[in-house]
């Protein structure tokens, strides 16, 4: 079957605006009732009329963004909860929600950790067995998770190569033809389908999997992760050694694309559960420490 497209699903006008206003509408008037705040209030407080809210509430107005914001403002929520796409959330998540935004910065990897252990989808003993590798291109993510499933006797899994064969295209058709939406949720049915599959692997994930946060999520809790780091200038000429001359030739910007994806990205990457630097180092170097590294884990 032909995979589902953004294209069909998130663009076609007959489907999806039409439903999207309602659920927008519907969702003014339920917070809109909770509050117990008349049309006729929230008109006065907003200065936008009773008659265009009306209009909102039923799905058959297409609000400005400024007037949402006034809308939101007047009902006192964050905008985001009246644009919100997803199905009303149980009150638990919204209390759960409400907790996890008092905790310090540094109380929530805790939290995580807790809420993980005890209802996570794999026990401790069991990531460990999955190894995941992530990281910038060009960090050696192929050259060391191949090496080290070959040490190890554990099969090699390329995710980017599970997404072509799911869709039976290669990635950057992928892209051009269906854009960004479609190849995330391919990748998460990439990554769910390899660990319904498999006990135990060496992953080699692409750069960007760590973008999409429950995909993210799904893999920090189901995997021992590693990223596989470099200096900048490394990552660079390692992909450009590699033969690939398109960050060169077709941009001239090239290094500071490369230095702003790594800084907006370190803070994600920086979860994996050991960071390891290839800087300076030979392939076999990295892969051997490597191998310890997941010796002393797998034994600790
Ligand atoms: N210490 C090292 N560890 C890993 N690779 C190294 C090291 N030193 C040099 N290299 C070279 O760097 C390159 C790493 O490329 P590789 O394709 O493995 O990266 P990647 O993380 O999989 O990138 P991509 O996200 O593009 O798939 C290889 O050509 C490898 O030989
Ligand atoms: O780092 C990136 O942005 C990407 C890397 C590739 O492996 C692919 O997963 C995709 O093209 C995105
Ligand atoms: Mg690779």
């Amino acid at each position: 079957m032909a995979p589902k497209t953004g294209r069909q699903k998130d663009d076609d006008p007959a489907d999806g605006l039409a439903a999207y206003l309602t659920r927008l509408g519907d969702r003014v008037r339920v917070i809109r009732a909770r509050r117990g705040m008349s049309r006729k209030a929230l008109a006065k407080h907003s200065d936008v009329s009773e008659r265009y809210l009306a209009q909102l509430e039923t799905g058959e107005g297409n609000c400005s963004i400024v007037l949402l914001r006034r809308i939101a403002n007047a009902l006192g929520v964050p905008i985001a909860d009246l644009v919100d796409d997803r199905p009303e959330r149980p009150v638990e998540s919204l209390l759960l929600t409400q907790l996890l935004d008092r905790l310090p910065a540094s109380d929530l990897a805790e939290a995580r950790d807790y809420l993980s252990s005890r209802f996570g989808q794999s026990t401790a003993a069991a990531r460990r067995g999955r190894i995941a590798l992530i990281g910038l291109r060009g960090g050696g993510k192929s050259t060391l998770g191949r090496l080290l499933a070959e040490q190890l006797s554990m099969p090699f899994v390329e995710l980017d190569r599970e997404i072509e064969k799911l869709s039976g295209m290669e990635l950057a058709e992928v892209f051009e033809l269906f854009g960004q939406a479609t190849f995330r949720r391919m990748e998460r049915d990439a990554l769910q389908s390899v660990l319904a599959t498999h006990d135990s692997f060496v992953l080699a994930t692409g750069g960007s999997i760590v973008t999409e946060p429950g995909t993210f999520e799904l893999l920090l809790s189901n995997c021992y992760t590693v990223w596989v780091r470099a200096s900048p200038d490394e990552h660079m000429n390692r992909v450009v050694a590699q033969g690939d001359l398109r960050p060169m030739a077709d941009n001239a910007h090239a290094m500071d694309d490369l230095l702003s994806i790594l800084h907006s990205r370190e803070p994600l990457y920086a979860k994996a559960d050991y960071a390891l630097d290839t800087a300076g180092k030979s392939s076999a170097a990295s892969a051997g420490e490597l191998a310890g590294l997941l010796e002393s884990e797998v034994a600790g």
